[in-house]
């Protein structure tokens, strides 16, 4: 018998949600709390942010290594080959209503993609770094003609002269914005692009595990994304803000919602327990948007709660917190918060699904029975 044999007779330890469980290992990133640092192979975050484009630290994210200009060249080539979308897929969103939640139209879109692609179960390494550049090409497209019907505003075509990060500005805003945007978005994106067994990429790889394909590990890690416990933090963090109103009211709307046991969203994590290491560079990147946009009203009201937050519980903010607002800032509107994420972490995504089918071990762990004993129908 192998190690998954069951004893009646000792009580099983149950880690609930898998707290401090080791599941596997991965080559992808590291996440080291006690020194609040993460590496993307090798590299510290904070470097990439400050010297790379996004397309390179996909590349990276891929391939282990940042690209030769060649190779950085070829990516971008067929990055921008793919950015329009299908009739089909562009017939699939309209039939949705305006009102769905813009997590659901993306998860919808990516699925009718991969029902699309006649290579859809190709689970080769060639086919997978294929589709992921190509997802990877049209998650902006999706979430800017979603964003734009929903204001009723007409579709604008990808701009293939433009980087990842301008045209997925110019599509959604119909221009580029100055550079200290187009850079604050960019350092966004890196930041967001991988963050190891995070409950969304732990939901691709357990998707992957059972040799499903690509795109359907993409629509399970979008669906774990979306909640608020994960990525959806990013846009309930400006409910909260509209919800406070004004800086001076932060500490008082504070007391009154842990008073009521409310969970603080953009506060807290799982792993760093003294702070999320992206922070202090999204921080920044806020900064520069609040200068920018000559919202200094934004920053203290971030400030105040932040203040009270690590004043009251000790509980610090994670990336979700500062990127909220400088998406905000940036003028995407509340709903598509998530789907940014989305664009950023389909990097980190697709290299842990390639890594689970490299070395592949079916994710199926065991669970204690807790119900009543047995018994039987009464004839
Ligand atoms: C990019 C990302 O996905 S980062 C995460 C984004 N999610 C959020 O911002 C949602 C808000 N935060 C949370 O709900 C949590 O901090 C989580 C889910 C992220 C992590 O949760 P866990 O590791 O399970 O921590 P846990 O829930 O056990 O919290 C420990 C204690 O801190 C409290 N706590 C943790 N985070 C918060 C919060 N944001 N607001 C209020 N209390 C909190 C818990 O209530 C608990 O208190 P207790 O011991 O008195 O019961
Ligand atoms: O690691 C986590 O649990 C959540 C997170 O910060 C991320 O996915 O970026």
């Amino acid at each position: 018998m192998g190690d998954t044999t069951i004893t009646t007779t000792t009580e099983p330890e149950i880690r609930k949600g898998l707290a401090g469980v080791y599941a596997d290992y991965t080559a992808v990133s590291k996440v080291n709390a006690e020194t609040n640092s993460l590496l993307y192979r090798g590299y510290p975050v904070q470097e990439l942010a400050a010297n790379c484009s996004f397309e390179q630290v996909a590349y990276l994210l891929w391939h282990g290594e940042l690209p030769t200009a060649t190779q950085l060249e070829e990516l971008q080539h067929v990055e921008r080959s793919f950015r329009s979308l299908d009739p089909e897929i562009k017939q699939v969103i309209d039939i949705l209503p305006t009102s769905a939640h813009p997590m659901d139209v993306l998860r919808t879109a990516v699925s009718a993609i991969g029902a699309l692609d006649p290579h859809a179960d190709d689970s080769s390494v060639e086919s997978n770094l294929a589709k992921s550049v190509q997802l990877l090409a049209q998650i902006p497209a999706v979430v800017a003609y979603d964003q734009r019907r929903r204001h009723g505003l007409d579709i604008i075509e990808p701009n293939d002269e433009l980087s990842y990060a301008e045209n997925f500005l110019y599509v959604t805003f119909g221009e580029v914005p100055d550079k200290v945007v187009v850079d604050a978005f960019n350092v966004s994106l890196i930041l967001y692009a991988e963050h190891s067994f995070n409950a969304s990429t732990f939901t691709a790889r357990v998707i992957t595990s059972t040799l499903s394909d690509l795109y359907s590990a993409v629509v399970g890690g979008i669906g774990a994304l979306k909640g608020p416990l994960h990525g959806g933090a990013n846009e309930a963090v400006m409910h909260i803000f509209d919800e406070i109103g004004t800086a001076d009211k932060a500490a008082d709307w504070l007391a009154g919602a842990l008073a009521e046991k409310r969970k603080i969203m953009g506060f807290g994590h799982r792993v760093y327990k003294n702070g999320d290491s992206r922070v202090p560079t999204m921080k920044a990147s806020l900064d520069t948007l609040v200068e920018y946009y000559q919202r200094p009203d934004l920053a203290e009201l971030y400030d105040n709660l932040e203040e009270a937050m690590t004043g009251g519980k000790n509980i610090k903010p994670n990336l979700d917190y500062p990127s909220g607002p400088a998406y905000h800032l940036m003028g995407f509107d509340t709903p598509t918060f998530t789907p940014l994420f989305v664009a950023a972490r389909i990097t980190g995504w697709t290299a842990h699904i390639m890594e689970q089918l490299a070395a592949n071990s079916l994710i199926r762990p065991l669970s204690a029975y807790n119900g009543v004993d047995e018994r039987h129908l009464e004839r």
